[in-house]
């Protein structure tokens, strides 16, 4: 989902997401939300969230970086914002360089909040684990900042 005119796809894997537009809702979850983050002004909110469904513990996300360029997150740095919804999933992350070795793995319960900030997406992977115990479903919402917009897009530098 995306803010105002923007018509950025998010291509995930092979898989392409088309862009929706902010509903009404988002916005109302939005004005709860971007506060606890110390975002207080609708014009700093993220243009971007994307939403995961994990209908069950057998549902995953292997290892990755959110390193699209759209994103800029191996680029400079890049904040991305996840609220969890429903059952509680183990969320890990790891570094690239082999002298920080240890995983590091954090629950997500419902209602939490989880940043990655910096040059996290450069330096780190993360993933949502396969965990046949969990207790049902989760939804994932994830916030970004599309700071490169895609060249048909409305907001590409010099068509607005
Ligand atoms: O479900 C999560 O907490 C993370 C999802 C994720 O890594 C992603 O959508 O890129
Ligand atoms: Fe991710």
């Amino acid at each position: 989902m995306v803010f105002f005119e923007c018509d950025c796809a998010y291509r995930y894997g092979r898989i392409e997401v088309k862009p929706q537009q902010y509903p009404q809702w988002m916005c109302t979850l939005m004005h709860w939300v971007m506060p606890c983050c110390g975002i207080n002004e609708q014009k700093d909110w993220p243009n971007s969230c994307n939403l995961n469904l994990y209908e069950s513990g057998g549902m995953s996300v292997g290892w990755h970086a959110d390193d699209e360029q759209l994103f800029q997150g191996k680029q400079q740095d890049c904040r991305i914002i996840s609220l969890s919804l429903g059952a509680t999933r183990a969320f890990e992350v790891r570094s690239n360089w082999s002298e920080l070795d240890g995983t590091v793995r954090l629950e997500l319960g419902d209602g939490d909040l989880c940043t990655m900030e910096g040059l996290v997406q450069k330096h780190f992977q993360h993933r949502v684990p396969r965990e046949d115990k969990a207790s049902g479903p989760r939804i994932n919402l994830t916030w970004r900042w599309i700071v490169r917009h895609a060249a048909h897009c409305p907001h590409a530098r010099g068509r607005r």
